[in-house]
């Protein structure tokens, strides 16, 4: 070959080379934003997303969680709003329309604007449109009135492949209704004076664990402390077990709860999905490692039987999954589970998978609001002692017991767990999918089936026109007549509607009975790794502190 054919053809490989890396760059750039027309071509006023990363390049990337970036979107969307109105065409047509001077009408634009702001954004989760939403009405429709058409979260659940995924808080549709039909009876106010017995043991166990963890720091990480409290009180309320969490550092059952924990809130799974539900399917990535569900499995399993062998009933969570084995029978029917007609679908596996959920939930959320309550409380010495005072009163009223009825009847208590959890809401964001066609109320913009909306609640929560100086912790705003002076949809820390939390008369009262213990017997205050503006931590999607919540500690 001679040179000049030689170098003829190496260059021809080369453009080649070149072109198919050219073209398989465009194919993969417009991969990217091929989805990123779609509010446009909806009428709805959208957030200019970036190539892959839609507008939530910092929760893909782990830079900030996503309670903060939701909550920039949300205040920015109002921004856009501004720029709309303040565009000089949109002026000078209402202009000529109204006969009005201009200056006139750009005031009363802003004015009535600054009061509604946008009723909803379109913007990009990755590649997934997302209408995230801002009008407490229309919050409503989506929670509770339009339940028919928005019933489900969207979250992928797979029975096979990664069967833990499959709990209350996931699943949808009929599944989802049996579920929540069946656990309901767990949580009425008759269980819950059983679980406060336990709860109460578990926090005088909790001040005892303390003593010991003072005698070397009088320093502490709140929040480690407190999960392991949890942890304990929902093992045993919820499954009659032994976690021992807070005194066994060994315990098996205690790391896989953290486990559980760890995996089910991180941001990874969603975000995948939100690139390229297939992408998930393909690698088979799954949110629980087999080690945990095959434990978790083995657990249940093992209860059942004691349970069965011995005729054991309780009146627990655990009695309650396992009635919801069989079809026939209602949550306090006394016929033994073992011989009535079982739901093959509920199996074993499933039923490990509520279980799992509930000492996730039961222990991770309670601990979490405790621990930016006692934040707070450290912040504020004067508040805390008026809590203080309040708890102490009412023990020494009631000849030095703490009961159900008492703690629930703390009024300041109520307003300053209120107030946690409105600036420091857990589920900072709640998700609804559309599962028929919906218009919008007061629009002509028709959402299809499939179409993802996100209600904001961390940003709802922190939106100074429903909660005016929202940084600024002021239990005050839970006064009987300030929450009825504001829309009951700005505030949601439990979400609304037929979703509501199942468990948060739990919660709180594990939050209460965990606080009242913890002033009676100590005095909280800031140290040097203490901070009123806790970093959030941005592996997950529960707002919760990235370095954990160091106190200092003070016998009374
Ligand atoms: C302070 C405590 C708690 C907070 C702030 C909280 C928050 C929430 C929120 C906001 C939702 C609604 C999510 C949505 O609508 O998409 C939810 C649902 C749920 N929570 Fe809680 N929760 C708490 C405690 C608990 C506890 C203690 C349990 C169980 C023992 C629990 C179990 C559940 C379950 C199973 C769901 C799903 C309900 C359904 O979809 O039917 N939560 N929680």
């Amino acid at each position: 070959m001679s040179p000049y054919i030689a170098w003829q053809s190496s260059n021809m490989e080369l453009l080649t080379i070149l072109l198919a890396v050219t073209s398989l760059c465009v194919l993969l750039y417009r991969y990217c934003v091929a989805t990123y027309t779609y509010w446009k071509r909806k009428g709805v006023t959208h957030i200019k997303p970036s190539p892959l990363f839609g507008n939530v390049k910092d929760i893909i990337l782990r830079r900030r969680c996503p309670a903060l970036v939701f909550q920039q979107l949300y205040n920015k969307s109002q921004d856009y709003c501004f720029f709309f109105v303040g565009s000089p065409n949109f002026l000078v047509l209402l202009n000529k329309v109204c006969l009005l001077p201009l200056p006139t009408i750009r005031s009363l634009i802003l004015y009535f604007l600054v009061f509604l702001g946008e009723r909803y954004v379109g913007i990009y989760q990755a590649r997934t449109p997302v209408l995230l939403l801002r009008d407490p009405e229309l919050i409503k429709h989506i929670l509770v009135k339009d339940f028919s058409c928005f019933p489900s979260k969207g979250i992928k659940t797979d029975f096979k492949g990664d069967p833990l995924s499959c709990h209350l808080f996931n699943l949808e549709g009929d599944q989802w209704r049996y579920i929540r039909t069946k656990l309901t009876p767990a949580f009425t106010s008759s269980k819950l004076k059983i679980v406060y017995q336990h709860i109460d043991h578990y926090s005088e166990k909790l001040i005892e664990h303390l003593e010991d963890q003072l005698k070397t720091n009088d320093v502490l990480d709140v929040y480690s402390e407190l999960v392991n409290f949890t942890m304990d009180a929902t093992g045993s309320c919820a499954f009659g077990i032994e976690v021992d969490a807070m005194t066994d550092e060994n315990s098996e059952i205690s790391k896989m709860g953290h486990r559980v924990i760890e995996a089910n809130g991180d941001t990874f799974m969603e975000i995948l999905n939100s690139i390229s539900p297939r992408l998930t399917r393909l690698l088979k990535v799954s949110m629980f490692s087999e080690d945990v569900t095959r434990f978790f499995k083995n657990i249940i399993v093992e209860i059942i039987r004691y349970r069965d062998e011995n005729q054991v009933m309780k009146k627990d969570v655990m009695q309650l999954l396992m009635l919801a084995r069989n079809k026939t029978c209602v949550a306090d029917d006394p016929v033994h589970p073992a011989t009535a007609d079982k739901d093959e679908d509920f199996d074993e596996v499933m039923l490990a998978a509520q279980a799992a959920m509930f000492l996730r939930a039961g222990s991770e959320k309670a601990s979490t609001t405790m621990s930016f309550c006692l934040n707070e409380l450290a912040h504020q010495p004067e508040l805390q002692s008026q809590l203080r005072a309040e708890v102490e009163h009412a023990k020494e009223e009631h000849g030095g017991k703490l009961t159900y009825e008492i703690v629930l009847g703390l009024k300041l208590m109520d307003r300053v767990v209120a107030e946690t959890l409105r600036k420091y809401p857990l589920e900072s964001n709640i998700y609804r999918v559309c599962r028929k066609p919906y218009t919008i109320p007061d629009s002509s913009v028709e959402l299809e089936e499939g179409t993802k909306v996100l209600i904001p609640v961390y940003a709802l929560h922190h939106d100074p026109q429903n909660y005016p100086d929202p940084e600024r912790f002021d239990p005050d705003r839970f006064s009987e007549d300030n929450k009825n002076s504001r829309d009951h949809f700005t505030y949601l820390p439990f979400g609304e509607g037929p979703r509501v939390c199942i468990g948060f008369r739990y919660g709180v009262l594990q939050v209460k009975v965990g606080l009242a213990a913890l002033l009676l017997n100590y005095e909280f205050s800031t140290c040097a790794l203490s901070t009123l503006r806790p970093e959030f931590n941005s592996r997950t999607w529960v707002t919760s502190p990235a370095n954990g919540m160091w106190l200092k500690v003070t016998k009374r």
